[in-house]
């Protein structure tokens, strides 16, 4: 509630010319407080680090390219439930919303760390029942603070393998290649989901046929 009192959503869209057929996916970023959710956002939008982002919550629409292909990100830069709230809660309208996700963790913050372990099972969860998939993308962030290391990268590398999600970690504060290499790997794991389920679709169509020619019942 605290989140959607002080949250303001706001659009900042990029034009986009030409005819070509735009492909669109939702993002959402999600983490525990202060993991650097903003400044990853920021910089994949500007390439810019500025430091201090606010308390808003946001959507941008970002035009960009994937192999020679327009394009568009939508990005949810979310605002994490704070004082004492269940900070790892997804809302419904965010879990309908994206078609892939950026869980954030601090290496320095063994808490936003096992918030993200939650994050991940509670999208497993939600997806589960709505039987359909949505990939997620596990960032540590601030490695640029080694010397404050309190989340080691393997234990990182195993969450994201155990859970079926990538893994990244990098330093918004330092570098823009690592944060564009997050965003542009996620896409096209939600364009290998979709091309996936138009396939099963495809293939239940042939069952469903089938089903109708030799007259059994099709239930999904
Ligand atoms: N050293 C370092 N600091 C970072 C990095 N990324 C973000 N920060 C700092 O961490 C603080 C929080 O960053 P934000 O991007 O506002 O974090 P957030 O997760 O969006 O925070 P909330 O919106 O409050 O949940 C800021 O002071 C940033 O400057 C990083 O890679 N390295």
């Amino acid at each position: 509630m605290v989140g959607q009192v002080r949250s303001r959503i706001c659009y900042s869209i990029k034009s986009m010319e030409g005819n070509q057929q735009k492909v669109e996916a939702n993002i959402l970023v999600l983490g525990a407080e202060n993991v650097g959710k903003s400044a990853l956002t920021v910089r994949f939008l500007t390439r810019r680090f500025i430091g201090e982002y606010g308390d808003i919550e946001s959507i941008y629409s970002h035009a960009d390219q994937i192999d020679g292909r327009d394009i568009c990100f939508n990005i949810w830069d979310s605002l994490c439930q704070q004082n004492g709230e269940e900070s790892e809660r997804i809302s419904d309208r965010q879990l309908q919303w994206a078609d892939g996700y950026i869980l954030a963790y601090s290496i320095c913050d063994r808490a936003s760390f096992n918030v993200v372990q939650q994050q991940v099972q509670c999208i497993r969860q939600a997806k589960q029942k709505l039987a359909s998939t949505a990939p997620i993308i596990i960032v540590g962030n601030k490695r640029d603070l080694q010397h404050l290391r309190t989340v080691s990268s393997e234990e990182g590398r195993l969450l994201a393998l155990s859970a079926d999600c990538g893994y990244f970690e990098v330093s918004a504060a330092e570098t823009y290649h690592s944060v564009l290499m997050v965003f542009h790997q996620l896409f096209v794991l939600v364009r290998e989901a979709r091309a996936f389920k138009k396939g099963n679709a495809g293939f239940k169509g042939i069952v469903r046929s089938m089903s109708a020619v030799f007259g059994r019942k099709w239930t999904d």
